[in-house]
């Protein structure tokens, strides 16, 4: 069935990419690229099927990936799951259109290395025919399963699985489009692609599950030195893909769930559903609906839809204060961890906001700095948060020429700073 609907998609998004080659050279630098390599495939098959622009599916795709319009985007039900996350029927839509939009001609964006397309029969086998023991997440849009290749390699298949066959395509070619432009340590890896028998993501699996997992799930607590390495590689992994790939990306969905473990514990960046390139010379971006996840949404977006870095400074700030106190963004209750944590931090309550399950076992002057990290990346207003970069200088006690710590006005910052920086003098 799925087959039949890709084989009736394929005269559609080629003709979408044959649009775009004919009004500009084929770009390989940005995810428009993917797709070339995507449509050059053998399962996409001949090219003569290309010839029937006038099919519905056509108009439908291009209207998904290049009109959102605003009328469209007021008729979008959000339907709210029950973990928090508010989610858009159409929420890549709007990140895929902008990567065809913003494709890049800059040569050096090119990180793309040759993605394997496996056949739907390679990844039955190597999920046991997506075996329930195999399944090792969920998320809004996806189901994820472990599976072995034949050559031994582990790896995580992320089955897209909600919303019509339009949407799960423009989920997929969206994902994709980002995951295959990036390349660095904290960013999971992609590593292929099937598309028979469903849109599905091949990556390289994390052993250790999501670290949402390893805080509120499992039995073995997380160590602080490894909690504290965890906070230095996500806020790495970030400045990256704020400045260091040559575009300038914005995560959106910077939570415990999105940050997967490797063997070592080193934390990879995942789910580029919501990821958007940012043009250099945009300031910010507006959206219209909010797509993310309550908890560690930032005032300006929840407020005026504002998305630019501060929207994955201020949810790594909330991040930040899940790792030192072992609470959730959100707690069942639905109290916000943002809201419990900012008046003992004021007050200088320092100890009261250590999880309590460290029993003690933790570096105090590390502690000090991701809690600082924390309360500058979660202030109300964006322009008082730290960039990425500095986010990272303070976690690391670089702290001198941050300027941007001298003008808070919460005695902890202040106090956090003097210890900091006197004792160094
Ligand atoms: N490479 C991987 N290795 C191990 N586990 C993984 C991997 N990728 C995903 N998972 C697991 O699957 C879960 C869901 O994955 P993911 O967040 O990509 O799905 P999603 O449907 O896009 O989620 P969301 O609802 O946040 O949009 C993750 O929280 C994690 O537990």
């Amino acid at each position: 069935m799925l087959k039949m609907c890709l084989s009736k998609f394929k005269p559609v998004l080629s003709c979408l990419l044959l649009q775009r080659i004919a009004m500009k050279a084929p770009d390989s630098s940005s995810p428009t690229g993917v797709l070339e390599e995507f449509f050059r495939t053998e399962e996409f098959g001949s090219s003569e099927t290309v010839k029937d622009p006038s099919s519905s599916r056509f108009r439908k795709i291009v209207q998904l990936l290049r009109s959102r319009s605003k009328k469209s985007l007021e008729n979008l039900k959000i339907p709210f799951h029950n973990n928090g996350v508010i989610k858009s029927s159409l929420r890549r839509c709007s990140s895929m259109r902008d990567s065809l939009r913003f494709g890049s001609s800059d040569a050096q964006f090119l990180v793309l290395s040759p993605r394997r397309i496996f056949t739907f029969s390679e990844l039955k086998s190597a999920t046991n025919n997506f075996a329930l023991e195999n399944l090792i997440g969920k998320g809004g849009y996806a189901e994820v399963y472990k599976g072995m290749l034949p050559n031994g390699q582990m790896v995580a298949i992320k089955r897209l699985m909600r919303g019509n066959n339009e949407e799960i395509i423009v989920d997929f070619l969206s994902e994709m489009g980002i995951m295959a432009h990036v390349n660095h340590p904290n960013i999971a890896k992609l590593l292929g692609y099937g598309v028979e028998g469903g849109m599905h993501l091949v990556l390289e699996l994390s052993p250790h599950g999501s670290l949402a997992s390893m805080l509120y799930s499992s039995k073995e607590k997380l160590k602080w030195s490894i909690r504290y390495k965890i906070a230095l590689g996500i806020a790495e992994g970030l400045v990256y893909l704020h400045r260091g790939c040559h575009r300038r990306i914005i995560h959106r969905d910077i939570k415990a769930a999105n940050i997967l473990l490797t063997h070592d514990f080193s934390p990879q960046i995942c789910d580029f559903g919501l990821a958007k390139w940012l043009p250099e010379h945009w300031t910010h971006h507006i959206v219209s609906k909010f797509e993310g996840t309550f908890g560690y949404l930032a005032p300006e977006y929840l407020t005026h839809g504002i998305v630019d870095e501060k929207t994955d400074v201020f949810a790594l700030g909330v991040l930040l204060l899940e790792l030192v106190t072992g609470r959730r963004a959100l707690d069942y209750s639905k109290q916000s961890l943002v809201l419990w944590a900012k008046p003992l931090m004021k007050k200088n309550k320092i100890r009261e906001l250590i999880d309590p399950s460290l029993a003690g076992e933790y570096e105090w002057r590390q502690i000090k700095l991701v809690l600082l990290a924390a309360a500058l990346s979660i202030q109300q207003s964006s322009i008082e948060r730290p960039e990425m970069s500095q986010v990272v200088e303070i976690l690391k006690g670089n702290l001198k020429d941050l300027k941007c710590i001298m003008k808070c006005r919460v005695p902890f910052y202040r106090k956090a700073f003097r210890d900091e920086v006197g004792k160094r003098d």
